[in-house]
């Protein structure tokens, strides 16, 4: 069963435009001039109850507004949309049951409170019967192991221990749909791990469908089969994860700090992306950085080196140069 369809969703942003300085406001006042931005263009989307998927694209790409459309923060300008068989716009309380949202950079915490209280208050918002509310408690408490986190003051929490805690709020009233904005920005590598894990549990055992928007491509990887690829308010890829990482993300990002003073040669063809006596971050394909690797620590002395996957700017490039390719 699809849970999310949409049909030549669009949405259109109309902005006022003004001149700079002084004279750019005087004129403004008597002249006000708009432009209008497409910031999701005919977009078509289908996702299976019970999906994982991953919602990926550079910033300004228009990720933000799709998942405003489908939770009924802002309408569409034009095209069809159904979420949980509702149109989300309306805002039916009905509607607002059927999912959840955890934005990275958001809260739905009260920070003075303990996560207790406001639990409480989300039981009182959502009607959540007192047994359903109890066993999901007690079941996310201990998947998340925050038991002795429940009644201190959120405030003095760390980002990801409210992280967890962000995440239970979401999940009490058992929607269907969860849309996740940036779940591990800003988090270590050892908390990111734990978030994902979580959400793998939540997805497998409760059936939860989950939209991911995430920048940390590992995220992604992990967690979603499928992924849809968004660029300039339009659709680039919808289709499986490792098939796309595989043909679109073919480089790595190498950053080396010398010990002293180097001009740094090496055989390999790469291009560099940063240059400075003491370091180097350069850019090269994956089969060759083994080799690049070893030639690295033959030759320099260092201070310090990390290797990275390329961003998805570079991914999205490669696809919008690949479709174009095959249009011509
Ligand atoms: N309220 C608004 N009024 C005018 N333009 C807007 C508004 N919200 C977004 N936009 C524009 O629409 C485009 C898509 O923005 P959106 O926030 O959806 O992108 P995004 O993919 O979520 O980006 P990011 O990863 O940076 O958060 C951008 O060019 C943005 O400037």
């Amino acid at each position: 069963m699809n849970v999310i369809e949409t049909k030549n969703l669009t949405k259109t942003y109309r902005r006022f435009q003004k001149d700079a300085g002084l004279k750019g406001s005087v004129k403004s006042l008597f002249k006000r001039e708009y432009i209008t931005k497409i910031a999701v263009n005919e977009f078509d989307f289908t996702v299976h109850e019970g999906e994982f998927i991953g919602l990926i694209g550079p910033n300004g790409a228009g990720k933000t507004t799709l998942v405003k459309m489908l939770t009924g923060i802002v309408a569409p300008t034009s095209g069809e949309i159904s979420v949980a068989g509702y149109y989300p716009n309306k805002l039916e309380n009905a509607f607002k049951k059927q999912y959840a949202v955890v934005m990275g950079q958001k809260s739905q915490l009260f920070f003075e409170l303990s996560a207790a209280d406001t639990f409480l208050l989300f039981k009182e918002l959502y009607h959540i019967p007192d047994k359903e509310y109890q066993d999901n408690l007690n079941y996310f408490i201990e998947l998340f192991g925050v038991r002795d986190l429940m009644n201190v003051q959120v405030r003095t929490l760390s980002l990801g221990e409210r992280m967890k805690l962000e995440l239970i709020v979401a999940l009490l009233h058992n929607p269907k749909i969860l849309f996740l904005d940036e779940p591990t920005i800003g988090l270590d590598a050892i908390a990111q791990k734990q978030i994902r894990k979580f959400l793998k549990e939540v997805n497998e055992t409760k059936g939860t469908t989950i939209l991911l928007t995430s920048h940390y491509m590992e995220d992604i990887k992990s967690l979603c089969k499928r992924c849809v690829v968004i660029n300039g308010g339009t659709k680039l890829y919808d289709g499986d994860t490792d098939t796309l990482f595989h043909k679109y993300q073919t480089h790595k990002k190498i950053s080396i700090s010398f010990e002293h003073e180097e001009t740094c040669k090496l055989d390999q063809d790469y291009t560099i992306l940063e240059e400075t006596p003491y370091k180097l971050t350069l850019l090269i394909r994956k089969e060759q950085s083994q080799k690049l690797l070893k030639d690295i620590l033959d030759r320099y002395e260092l201070s310090d080196i990390t290797i990275e996957e390329e961003d998805i700017g570079n991914v999205v490039e490669r696809i919008y140069n690949d479709k174009n390719e095959v249009l011509e």
